[in-house]
């Protein structure tokens, strides 16, 4: 029997895993999260407490009652520009929460299992393999790296699973997704603009949620990709979307870092080779095609 916390589990990824984890017989689950429990209608036996990985004493409290056996810690602060303007936020949340939750493992023999970015990577000559150098180039890709560091020097049991631009449907939530964001602006008749000189791996929420799962099936121990197996840009992803909704795609403008610039710059060629997941865990991701049925069918309902 595995005694599994997610920490994050009104997140992206959190929810898909509290939904993979809830039914297995061989798992007794935990989700924690800051605050409320946005899964309480949608899942009510799911069982919650409430835990701000950034505040220690809420640390050390739910993981001593608890004593999980694994830790997926996903929770984080994923906002790219925020992590530019909030830097004193985004280093608690990315990195000194991380510290208590490595205290926490250590103290109490939990094996830790941290979710990380491509955007640890400067993206000058991706895709990247699990050896890779990192040399981020924004705030939340130095913190998501200094949380790294933390976690290689644990005395416990971790494992790092990098991923790459996750979509996937959250319930309750304001974020959306990639896929969702050009469906419903193509819908609308909006002219938008699409970067074609990012390259990503984009991910299935549902995918890494497994990938997650299985790094703790294995009790697997050090670093692994876990992301989408193509490499597409955000304006290949986009005419996809278009043909599958079979939307105007000439309402999709190609852009690119000369014409369309965000707060934190982004590293350009990320991406990742997922072989090693595959080879020891049997990770075998949706192809972006079938990523986008997915969510159009859940985002239907
Ligand atoms: N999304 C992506 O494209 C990528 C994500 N990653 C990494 O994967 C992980 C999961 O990402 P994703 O699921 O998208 O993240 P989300 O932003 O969807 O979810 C993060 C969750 O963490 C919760 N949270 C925020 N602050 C705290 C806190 N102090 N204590 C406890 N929970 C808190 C948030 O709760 P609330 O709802 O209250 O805000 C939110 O539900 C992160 O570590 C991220 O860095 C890596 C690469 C790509
Ligand atoms: C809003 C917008 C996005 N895009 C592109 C840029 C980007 O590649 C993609 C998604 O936009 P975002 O700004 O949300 O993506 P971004 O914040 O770059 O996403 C990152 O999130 C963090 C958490 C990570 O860890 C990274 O792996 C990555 O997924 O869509 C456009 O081309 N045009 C637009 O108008």
């Amino acid at each position: 029997m595995k005694k599994i916390l997610i920490t994050g589990s009104n997140g992206l990824l959190g929810q898909k895993l509290a939904e993979l984890l809830l039914s297995r017989p061989d798992v007794e689950l935990l989700a924690t999260s800051r605050g409320e429990n946005k899964l309480a209608t949608l899942f009510p036996a799911l069982p919650f407490a409430s835990m701000d990985v950034s505040v220690q004493e809420q640390v050390e409290q739910v993981v001593s009652e608890f004593r999980p056996t694994h830790i997926i810690h996903t929770a984080a602060m994923t906002n790219v520009d925020q992590c530019e303007t909030d830097r004193d936020g985004a280093l608690q949340l990315n990195y000194h929460a991380v510290q208590y939750l490595v205290a926490a493992c250590e103290k109490y023999n939990v094996h830790l299992i941290h979710l990380s970015t491509d955007f640890i990577f400067d993206g000058e000559n991706g895709p990247y393999d699990e050896e890779a150098e990192a040399n981020p180039i924004s705030f939340y890709g130095e913190t998501k790296r200094l949380a790294e560091e933390a976690v290689k020097q644990a005395t416990c049991k971790w494992a790092i699973l990098r991923t790459v631009l996750v979509y996937g449907v959250v319930h309750d939530y304001g974020r959306t997704n990639i896929v969702l964001w050009v469906r419903d602006s193509l819908r609308a008749g909006k002219h938008i603009k699409v970067v074609n000189d990012q390259f990503r791996t984009p991910t299935l929420a549902e995918d890494l949620a497994m990938g997650s799962w299985l790094a703790a099936q294995h009790d697997a121990e050090g670093i692994y990709n876990i992301s989408g197996k193509e490499l597409l840009t955000p304006y290949d992803m986009a005419l996809q979307v278009a043909d599958y909704f079979d939307l105007d795609k000439s309402l999709i403008e190609k852009a690119d870092a000369t014409t369309f610039s965000q707060t934190a710059k982004r590293p350009p060629r990320t991406g990742f080779d997922i072989t090693k997941a595959e080879r020891e865990l049997g990770y075998k991701p949706h192809t972006f095609a079938e990523g986008i049925r997915i969510v159009a069918e859940q985002a239907e309902v």
